[in-house]
């Protein structure tokens, strides 16, 4: 039995407390529920009281030898980030079209000529499952060391049953061995093959006739999701999928507005979609819809910055009561970070959110895009004891000093996985 681990005198212990029954929206997301002082007590894995340290010095008075110290003094303590929009299982790379899109050539350019989604699929088609998993293990360590304790992570470079399910198997293995926790998304409608080209509508029927079914018998996803964007899947054909992958208990998520406006957010609103991720490009008509139907903005300002595309509008969303999550969305053709902290750096600096905002968003509102904030995204007595401590006093300075990894300490279930910036 582990020993409990208290950590002491946060400078500031930021919660997130009160935000676990429903999306956070609008003014709520400045609100982070701080301890000056804190004080939070592990044990068997999870939360078990959080307080001043004074507090809790009372409470356990009579076990403080028991337990672990760790001394958070001068230091921001905050829930384990959350990233909820990854393709974290792929193989290969792609920084000659970085380099291409550097000289001018366009992301849906490289696409339309068998670039992009084409080149990663035909890569990770050709890796064995040892191979995603060495690749994509390495990813996750660094997600680790950037303060990250669970991601999403998607298919969608497989294309066929078999190569889809091999991602999927690679995501599962990795939630079985490594620190970080895996939530898997289906995402076999993320392009359409080549050799279904001229007839995009018999590839939607083999993803809905044969892979959603297959996935959910294998219990290998717990959401769908679909490219919805000019010349990939239509409005019409990603209803299809998603209304497919609800039949079969796959909850939906939708790539919307990413590229050119295509009423991919009005689309997330009438299905009733979890989230609708990217939206760079979303119209004010679908902002008032997801904000009704209470669809998840899952904004991507790391993708808009690296395409060199203008960010989503994070400030209009906030203000139109739309609960917004923000993520790295990981992939090697249009944003190939796993930093969160520069993420929530982003969306201060490209898409007018504050640091409360961004560190509600990273954390509490990630887990609701995830389905797990009954579990994680706030530190709260009985949740996951997911913690990251961070070499800075506050929350201000961990946006203000941007472009730095501050993460000192991260914690894992009860368990210290990074002690001063390196992995245990
Ligand atoms: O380009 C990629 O590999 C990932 C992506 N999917 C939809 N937009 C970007
Ligand atoms: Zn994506």
């Amino acid at each position: 039995m582990n020993r409990p681990v208290w950590i002491r005198h946060a400078s500031q212990l930021v919660t997130l407390a009160g935000g676990s029954s429903s999306p956070v929206v609008g003014e709520r997301m400045n609100e982070l529920a701080i301890i000056e002082d804190g004080s939070v007590w592990l044990e068997n894995g999870r939360i078990a009281s959080v307080g001043t340290d004074a507090e809790l010095e009372e409470i356990y008075r009579k076990r403080l030898e028991e337990a672990d110290i760790i001394d958070a003094t001068g230091r921001l303590v905050t829930p384990g980030l959350i990233d909820p929009h990854t393709h974290l299982v792929h193989a290969g790379t792609r920084e000659n079209e970085f380099n291409m899109r550097l000289n001018g050539a366009t992301y849906m350019e490289i696409m339309n000529n068998g670039g992009g989604i084409h080149a990663t699929t035909a890569a990770t088609q050709k890796a064995s499952h040892e191979q995603l998993y060495q690749e994509s293990k390495k990813r996750l360590d660094l997600f680790l060391l950037h303060g990250v304790t669970t991601v999403e992570a998607k298919s969608g470079y497989g294309l066929t049953l078999e190569d889809e399910i091999k991602q999927l198997e690679v995501a599962k293995q990795l939630d079985e061995e490594h620190p970080v926790d895996l939530v898997s998304t289906f995402m076999g409608a993320h392009a359409v093959p080549k050799d279904y080209r001229e007839n995009p509508d018999a590839f939607v029927d083999v993803v809905i006739q044969e892979m959603i079914p297959e996935v959910a018998r294998r219990k290998l996803a717990v959401f769908n999701d679909v490219f919805c964007e000019r010349g990939v899947f239509t409005p019409e054909q990603s209803r299809r999928i998603l209304e497919a992958g609800v039949e079969h208990g796959l909850l939906p998520k939708i790539h919307a507005d990413e590229i050119e406006p295509y009423e991919g957010a009005e689309l997330a609103a009438e299905i009733g979609a979890v989230s609708a991720d990217h939206l760079l490009r979303a119209s004010d008509t679908g902002i008032e819809r997801m904000a009704e139907a209470g669809v998840i903005a899952v904004l991507l300002p790391g993708t808009a910055f690296f395409l060199m595309a203008e960010s989503a509008n994070g400030r209009k969303m906030i203000d139109a009561k739309v609960a917004v999550a923000i993520s790295t969305d990981c992939n090697p053709g249009s944003s190939p970070t796993v930093s969160m902290p520069l993420i929530m750096n982003l969306g201060c600096l490209k898409m007018g959110m504050t640091p409360a905002e961004v560190l509600t968003a990273a954390t509490i509102n990630a887990a609701h895009a995830i389905k797990r904030a009954h579990e994680i995204g706030s530190i709260e007595a009985g949740k996951l004891a997911d913690i990251t401590i961070f070499d800075v006093p506050d929350f201000m300075t961990l946006q203000y000093r941007y472009g730095v990894n501050h993460v000192h300490t991260v914690i894992k279930k009860g368990a210290v996985v990074v002690a001063e910036g390196t992995l245990v």
